[in-house]
């Protein structure tokens, strides 16, 4: 019967609010919608895909009443609305597997030799099938929800913090992922993301790092092969490299490969980092700040061109994946154009990304600062962490209030094993920023009671906040850029 084709007012409004939620942005502010599925007020959380479960009692019910009359697949829908059952079937299967998606990303994640259980796969595929489904189509929703769970994963579990500034932060990072609208992403830019650089900005500590490893281990990796493999595992989409590290000398090679003989010492063909991302992969350019006007040039180049010549070659080749950067140096300096050219800004900019300080997190949530202990503590000694984190956190607190933590995420880490080692923390920067740091190493240096290597790191720091570049710093103290930023950090 043809009205039995349609779905009456009451689910279409249902099913329209459940997609619209769950298809957003997990990360964003709007609680209502979220609020009026669940029917009371939704708890907060890292991320709103946290409760989705909770919305399964519901949609089971309806979707169970549908079948009462006959409708369970999308064919036995009315045109108008298979669009929307197209989505909320899809929802459905995505909820009753994502676990077992997670299986496999533990798996990759804690490189185990042994062979991963995908025997999922063909369920979901067959899942879809029923739902009706056409088996290509089917491939690539599990491909998304490949997808989807290594963005949880790296998103929302690696990054810890929940004030406001890491929701921020982490609704950026999704969105440049699946952009604001995953459902058009699916349609239109599924597997072709790689023309959307990404540059981080934020202090040196601050997790840049992280932030860019959650980019590049969202892309879109396909299914292939009768044996429903996905094409990459996690290790091989993500390949980073400081460029800051990189001698001058070394760095072209390094980035875009040379052919043998193209320099003394160059015995092979040897295939640099644009040639070893591939169309599933993310190259990550941490300092970027730090690059020559010449190297900008070549990599500004890749970017418009998408191709890159090795050194000693003439053939270019075709850079099929995707670029982050990331620079502790500001946007204003970036843009002021000294030393960085300003149409390779414009080219990189296209998405930046703010990576918050330590300070700005702890102002807005003093309560993340146990949080991210606990996690850093876990890290460096597993299951002993629990037992230490009430003797640290007492440590901590003998800091001044406010203390503004300028080596962020990563002055804390050192801070933890300092407590450690040595049952408290006193700060290298004094309270009260990098003028007051700089006031106390020059009474120091002028009491007399520094060591040489106390004394060129002092210095080294000093020109580092004036000059703003590792390779300004080398080239004022004679030493090569790795030796000046080791100085620099510590
Ligand atoms: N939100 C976070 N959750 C957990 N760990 C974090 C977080 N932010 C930073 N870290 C940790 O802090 C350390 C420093 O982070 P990272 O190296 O990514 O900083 P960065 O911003 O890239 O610094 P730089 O500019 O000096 O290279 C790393 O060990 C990282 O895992």
């Amino acid at each position: 019967m043809p009205t039995m084709r349609h779905l009456s007012p009451e689910d279409r409004s249902f099913f329209a609010l459940l997609t619209e939620t769950v298809y957003a942005n997990p990360f964003g502010t709007d609680q209502e919608r979220l609020s009026r599925l669940l029917g009371r007020a939704a708890p907060s959380t890292v991320s709103q895909a946290d409760l989705y479960d909770k919305l399964m009692p519901a949609l089971e019910t309806r979707l169970e009443a549908l079948r009462q009359r006959g409708l369970e697949r999308l064919d036995q829908f009315c045109a108008e609305d298979q669009t929307l059952m197209r989505q909320v079937f899809l929802f459905h299967g995505y909820q009753h597997h994502y676990r077992l998606v997670d299986g496999l990303i533990e798996h990759q994640r804690r490189g185990r030799t042994s062979a991963a259980d995908l025997s999922w796969i063909p369920d979901l595929l067959n899942r879809l099938r029923d739902y009706g489904f056409d088996p290509q189509e089917s491939r690539r929703w599990v491909a998304l929800y490949y997808q989807l769970r290594r963005a949880y994963d790296f998103i929302e579990r690696a990054l810890v913090g929940r004030s406001e500034p890491m929701r921020t932060l982490r609704r950026s990072l999704w969105n440049s992922a699946f952009t604001t609208d995953l459902r058009s992403y699916t349609q239109l830019l599924w597997g072709r993301m790689q023309d959307f650089s990404t540059l981080l900005l934020g202090e040196t500590g601050t997790g840049k790092g992280s932030a860019a490893a959650a980019i590049g281990r969202s892309g879109a990796i396909p299914l292939e092969g009768p044996g429903h493999r996905f094409a990459r595992g996690i290790e091989e989409t993500f390949i980073a490299t400081n460029l800051s590290e990189l001698s001058e000398g070394l760095i072209e090679s390094e980035l875009f490969g040379h052919r043998k003989g193209a320099f003394t010492g160059a015995v092979d063909n040897h295939d640099g980092l644009f040639a070893r991302c591939d169309s599933y992969g993310t190259l990550f350019l941490d300092e970027i700040g730090d690059v020559s006007l010449p190297v900008q040039t070549k990599l500004l180049r890749v970017l418009q061109e998408r191709t890159f010549t090795p050194v000693g070659s003439h053939k270019p080749q075709r850079f099929e994946g995707r670029i982050v950067a990331a620079t502790n140096r500001s946007l204003q300096e970036l843009m002021s154009g000294s030393g960085f050219r300003r149409d390779f800004f414009y080219r990189l900019s296209g998405n930046i990304i703010c990576v918050p300080t330590l300070r700005e997190r702890l102002a807005d949530s003093p309560d993340e600062l146990e949080e991210l202990v606990a996690a850093l503590l876990g890290r460096m000694v597993g299951e002993a962490a629990d037992a230490l984190q009430a003797g640290i956190m007492e440590a901590l607190s003998e800091l001044p209030a406010n203390y503004p933590w300028p080596g962020n995420v990563r002055e804390l880490e050192q801070a933890l094993r300092r407590i450690i080692l040595n049952g408290c923390y006193v700060p290298d920067a004094l309270p009260g920023g990098h003028e007051s740091a700089a006031d106390a190493w020059i009474l120091s240096a002028e009491a007399g009671s520094l060591d040489a290597a106390e004394l060129l790191a002092g210095y080294c720091r000093q020109l580092y906040e004036k000059l703003g570049t590792y390779e300004a710093v080398a080239r004022v103290t004679g030493l090569d850029r790795r030796t000046a930023k080791r100085h620099i950090h510590g």
